[in-house]
């Protein structure tokens, strides 16, 4: 059993100038400490005003970084106080500036970094944290190759782990004591920092097939004997990747996709909220997905699921979803699609007599054939949706859902300040970056996040309150709803989604929808008296609590 670091350095423990006198000398930290003895409010009150002080975001997060390796409960008691303006530091956007810096600016890293090139390595890795089964509840892991929307970042990436297990704490109290951030490094195609002598990850390109299954293999084995009770969180792999490792593993363990699955729900959310304006059913909508990636087909699967739920065929269900991707819409004659785009693929004989320029039938050309009643974008393409599209959208139905979701804020398809008067305040927009509300003709048009962050961290506290041996399609509904019923999108300009300042309350509703559905559906493993309490008791406090020796 490792040592544990003396209490000064561990950030679960330390509490700087807040320890007492009695506990300085208790603790060794005797003439360690200025003589002022602080409370958490006014530690956390110099943390704020010292992180307004930087001038940009990419600052602030290194500040927080910092603070965070140095004293976790006043980092997440300035975060949990400022959470709508803290998340978009800690998360996305600015972590993607992070990431695409991290080596340059490495100091130091509480993540677990598993190298495809030392497979015997792996157990110990774990082993090393001194933790024992029953001592975690999440485990956040990236391969990094779809990091956000910005590529490929190797080694890089491992912020990504770091900064969804932070999002999970901050939003729904999931205890940082009890998570593990891990990188799994396989290489990368990013030439850039194979180039760089700054890169810190492993010098070669990215191992792919058989090599990579067993890897993946050894990680899902030893991270769940290791950690029986654990929820194994995946996040930003390539999309080949995340939907199979899914679907070979999700009967087999406690995992969970964010990218498809938590993202999928999240889009439910808003879509169920559109509908509440449209007064329309799941049935009659005709979905158009921009980008059929991990994101894109993720949604797709989780819309059609809720047509067929209304009544559609299978067939039916399919045959009112559009994909369009690098080379326009997305039909059954292309060569080598992949099978996530197949099953979506529009018969070629259908599309015959469409527009193509240059051999592709464009964005705007789909719009205006189908007139989708719900748009997403998922491309990683800036200005994907140009005025031409969006104005193509509006004409064809009287209230679109628009949901431009690619991260980050140089990704995304367009930005609502544009989109609402192109559409003359009809559309029905949430996007994945944090946006002000727009205002529009005397209205604010609040545009809500539909990021999988509003929704993964109450989804990942009712899998752990309710013990849920899988995450199921059932509980990922549940969480959905419950994001959606929490406001009321039917004023002109109201958003489609909750607050985020609000969050930690969502984010509990949620786990308690969450741990029901877990519990009627048989696969819950502990039981709870009153399981409104256990979800308020489960949530972790910033705050100083017990004895820190
Ligand atoms: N709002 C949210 O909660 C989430 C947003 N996203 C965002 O969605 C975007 C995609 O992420 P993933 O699906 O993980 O990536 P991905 O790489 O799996 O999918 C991107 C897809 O877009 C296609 N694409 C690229 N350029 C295009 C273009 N010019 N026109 C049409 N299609 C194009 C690619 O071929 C690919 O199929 C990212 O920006 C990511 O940040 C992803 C997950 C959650
Ligand atoms: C939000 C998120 O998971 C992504 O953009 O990849
Ligand atoms: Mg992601």
């Amino acid at each position: 059993m490792p040592q544990r670091p003396p209490v000064s350095t561990d950030p679960l423990r330390n509490r700087g100038t807040a320890f007492t006198v009695e506990e300085r000398a208790n603790l060794g930290l005797v003439g360690r400490l200025p003589s002022a003895v602080e409370t958490l409010d006014q530690q956390a009150e110099r943390c704020y005003r010292q992180i307004s002080s930087y001038s940009t975001d990419l600052q602030k997060y290194t500040y927080l970084d910092q603070l965070h390796d140095r004293n976790e409960v006043l980092y997440y008691k300035v975060i949990v106080d400022h959470l709508a303006e803290m998340l978009p530091i800690v998360y996305d956007p600015t972590i993607g500036d992070a990431i695409k810096q991290w080596s340059n600016d490495y100091r130091d890293s509480r993540a677990v970094y598993l190298s495809i090139d030392r497979p015997d390595d792996v157990r110990e890795s774990f082993t090393g944290l001194g933790l024992g089964p029953d001592d975690v509840d999440l485990i956040v892991v990236s391969d990094a190759q779809e990091i956000l929307g910005i590529g490929d970042w190797g080694v890089n990436g491992t912020d990504i782990s770091i900064g969804k297990l932070a999002v999970y704490t901050a939003a729904a109290g999931i205890d940082p004591s009890r998570v593990v951030a891990v990188n799994l490094d396989v290489g990368t195609d990013n030439e850039m920092l194979l180039n760089s002598p700054e890169y810190l990850g492993n010098r070669h390109a990215r191992i792919t097939g058989q090599r990579y299954d067993d890897f993946i293999d050894l990680y899902l084995r030893t991270a769940s004997e290791l950690f029986p009770n654990a929820l194994l969180h995946f996040e930003d792999f390539g999309p080949s990747n995340a939907r199979r490792i899914l679907e070979d593993n999700r009967d087999s363990y406690r995992i969970f996709n964010d990218d498809m699955q938590g993202t999928g729900a999240i889009v439910m959310s808003a879509v169920f909220s559109g509908l509440k304006v449209t007064k329309q059913t799941f049935a009659e909508q005709r979905l158009l997905v921009f980008g059929a990636g991990t994101a894109g087909t993720g949604m797709a699967d989780q819309i059609s699921a809720a047509m067929i739920r209304d009544g559609l065929t299978a067939e039916e269900a399919k045959a009112r979803v559009w994909l369009v991707d690098v080379n326009g819409l997305v039909t059954d004659d292309m060569a080598d699609l992949p099978n996530y785009q197949a099953a979506y693929a529009r018969p070629a004989a259908e599309v015959a007599d469409w527009a193509r320029t240059d051999g592709v039938i464009d964005l705007l050309t789909v719009v205006t054939e189908v007139k989708p009643t719900v748009l997403i974008g998922t491309s990683t393409m800036h200005n994907g949706f140009p005025q031409a599209v969006v104005e193509a959208l509006a004409a064809g139905v009287e209230r679109p859902i628009l949901l431009p979701l690619s991260n980050p804020t140089e990704r995304i398809e367009v930005m609502p300040a544009d989109a609402v008067p192109w559409t003359d305040g009809r559309a029905l927009i949430a996007t994945g970056i944090p946006v002000d509300p727009v205002n529009y003709n005397g209205v604010d048009f609040h545009i809500g996040q539909a990021n999988n962050a509003l929704l993964y961290p109450g989804l990942g506290l009712g899998t752990i309150v309710s013990g849920a041996a899988r995450v199921t399609d059932g509980m990922l509904l549940a969480a959905a709803k419950a994001v959606a019923d929490q406001v009321d999108p039917t004023g002109l300009g109201a958003s489609l989604l909750p607050d985020v300042d609000n969050l930690r309350a969502s984010s509990a509703t949620v786990a308690l929808a969450v741990a029901k559905q877990a519990i009627e559906e048989g696969v819950a493993t502990k039981s709870h008296d009153n399981l409104v309490q256990a979800v308020e008791d489960a949530m972790w406090q910033p705050i100083y609590s017990g004895n820190p020796e």
